[in-house]
């Protein structure tokens, strides 16, 4: 009793102190937000106050400068942005209206971010009828777009390639008075390779900047006054030519300490608002040195050291042992590639073992009895829409996703993020595991690693993230083989574990028994081998495909050998079959000859 009531009390501290980590102990209103705007944000959305990196932005942004916002994943970037914006727009007098064109531009790098933060948008706009938000992104309708382009969208969220579509090429779209472009995530912006839309944008609607502007100044664009900012969580000197062509003497916000140490002290203008104490400051953009990334303290991050051969059961086995031990658990996987995704998808939604010998009937069910989604690029619109909403509302389920669900995604309740295939670069390790641990709730992150690719961990450790080791064996050790628990006296490899053993032969006898199952197995074989060899720069020298053992990776994806050899015996199970034919056709073309 006493033990509960301790572990309560040590629960609620930590409650305590996962909160003052987070929130700012001053509210909406002080921050200079309409009354109206903050009702907004506590009835739509709930919020009571802001969030440290709300309360250190909204007023900078309020006061018309260029800024640079960096704070760690699910701080709530996105309402610091989005309610200086509609404060400043309620305020117009007379009213702005949808034939006034476009005011504000939010550029996003995918569809998933471009309707979350449209949904977000039309909730605090709830009161305010006459700014209209929109969105336009690839793969939709263009006519629908342009005929609401046409009629006026006063906030618009855009991915890019799409908007310079629409900058070329649809005439009634109105953007005389745009006042405001932002870009959130601007760091995958451009490493999507839109850094030539973006520049080909910021020409177009006259925002790139002229060098040396005067100190403190909005740039002015054909009269109307011009406020650019940009946000991410690892901004990073990839972005600098990006800030140094759309930002005006930048103010820079955030609230990790790592960037704050390297400002000059001269440069730095400490600002008190309410009681939130705020380091902004001006001038330069970010230097490479800054690349050191905050993560929530709260997010407890392992690594797993699997055998390539042995990655599937590990995998099969983490997911069972994390939605068997919580009733309601929500995990994101992350793959490299899609067809990575559609294999596992279905791998999982039909895989079934046999769970028990006791009796003489076969027992056998579903593996993993979790509600299973995907989502990658390669799917169509709807189906990405439909998963994107479906697994925001479920209380347990699992999403098995590429890297579209990495960057800004806000999925309630996250309890466990898993790296089944390692991230390229650091930006996207922090990105991924930012899907959990949200507004200082608690997270889990567990991150795949072969042994032979463990230098990646110093790579992390570079930009000041730490990983510890997952005890593996134990977890495999808790598994019943067919009703007995196995207890080894001595080590056991991961690969000759009777446990791993056991279920590698059936999960390779479910894939060679149904023919497009295998047909999947080899197509994410080939993209996943393909994926590995795409590993740039410094990361080549981890991830080496000479190093790769095929036939393990074809056990990774539950084949008994790897394709091409799979393609050979087909050819030589063809070339037998055609040979046969001709004898046969031969020898009865003889019994013919011979009647
Ligand atoms: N003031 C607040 N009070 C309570 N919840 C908030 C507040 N501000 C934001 N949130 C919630 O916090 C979560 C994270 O917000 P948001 O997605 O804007 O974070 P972010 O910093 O942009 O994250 P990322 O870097 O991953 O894009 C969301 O669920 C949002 O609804």
């Amino acid at each position: 009793m006493e033990l509960n009531l301790n572990t309560r009390k040590k629960q609620m501290t930590e409650n305590t102190n996962r909160s003052s980590e987070v929130f700012a102990s001053c509210s909406f209103a002080s921050l200079g937000l309409h009354p109206t705007l903050c009702d907004q944000l506590k009835e739509r959305l709930g919020f009571e106050a802001p969030t440290l990196v709300q309360a250190q932005a909204i007023p900078v942004i309020l006061s018309g400068r260029h800024v640079l916002v960096n704070a760690a994943t699910g701080t709530g970037k996105t309402v610091a942005y989005l309610t200086p914006v509609i404060h400043q727009l309620q305020k117009c007098d007379p009213r702005i209206q949808r034939s006034d064109g476009t005011f504000a531009l939010v550029l996003v790098p995918t569809h998933e971010l471009c309707m979350q933060v449209y949904e977000i948008l039309q909730k605090l706009l709830h009161c305010f009828h006459w700014i209209v938000p929109g969105y336009i992104m690839g793969g939709e309708s263009r006519s629908k777009e342009k005929a609401r382009l046409r009629k006026g969208i006063c906030i618009l969220v855009a991915t890019p390639g799409r908007l310079l579509d629409h900058l070329k090429n649809t005439s009634s779209f109105l953007y005389t008075n745009l006042r405001w472009i932002i870009f959130d995530e601007a760091d995958r912006i451009l490493e999507l390779g839109y850094g030539k839309e973006i520049e080909d944008i910021l020409n177009i609607l006259g925002s790139k900047q002229q060098k040396s502007v005067g100190k403190g100044n909005s740039s002015q664009v054909s009269g109307v006054q011009r406020q650019n900012l940009l946000l991410s969580a690892t901004l990073n000197e990839k972005v600098n030519h990006l800030a140094e062509i759309s930002l005006d003497n930048p103010v820079t916000v955030g609230i990790d300490e790592k960037i704050e140490l390297q400002l000059t002290h001269e440069d730095a203008e400490p600002m008190e608002f309410n009681g939130c104490d705020i380091l902004v400051k001006d001038g330069k953009p970010l230097n490479s040195s800054a690349e050191e990334y905050k993560l929530p303290t709260q997010l407890l991050q392992r690594y797993m050291k699997v055998p390539c051969g042995s990655r599937l059961v590990v995998l099969l086995a983490i997911l069972k042992h994390l939605f068997e031990n919580e009733s309601s658990q929500k995990v994101v996987v992350f793959f490299s590639t899609c067809d990575a995704v559609d294999f596992h998808y279905s791998l999982v939604s039909g895989f079934q073992w046999l769970s028990h010998l006791q009796s003489d009937i076969d027992l056998k069910q579903l593996f993993l009895k979790c509600k299973t989604f995907r989502l990658h690029g390669n799917m169509n619109h709807e189906d990405r829409r439909t998963t994107f909403h479906a697994f925001k509302k479920e209380k347990s389920a699992l999403l098995l996703s590429t890297d579209v669900a990495a960057r800004g995604l806000d999925f309630p309740k996250v309890r466990c993020i898993i790296q089944y295939d390692p991230p390229g670069e650091a930006t996207e390790y922090v990105h991924r595991v930012g899907r959990t641990a949200r507004i200082g709730e608690k997270g889990d992150s567990l991150l795949f690693l072969q042994p032979v690719e463990t230098d990646y961990l110093h790579g992390l450790e570079k930009h000041g993230v730490t990983l510890t080791e997952y005890p593996l064996q134990k977890l495999l050790d808790s598994f019943p083989l067919f009703g007995i628990r196995y207890h080894p006296k001595n080590f056991v490899s991961v690969d000759t574990h009777p446990w791993v053993v056991s279920l590698q032969k059936a999960l390779e006898s479910f894939t060679s028994s149904e023919l497009k199952m295998k047909k999947m197995a080899q197509n994410a074989f080939c993209s996943w081998v393909r994926a590995y060899t795409a590993h740039r720069g410094e990361l080549k020298g981890i991830f080496m495909v000479k190093k790769l053992h095929l036939g393990h990776v074809a056990r990774s994806f539950a084949l008994k050998e790897q394709p091409s050899l799979v393609n050979k015996s087909l050819q030589k199970q063809r070339k037998k079959r055609m040979r046969d034919q001709k004898q046969n056709n031969v020898s009865k073309k003889r019994k013919v000859a011979k009647r």
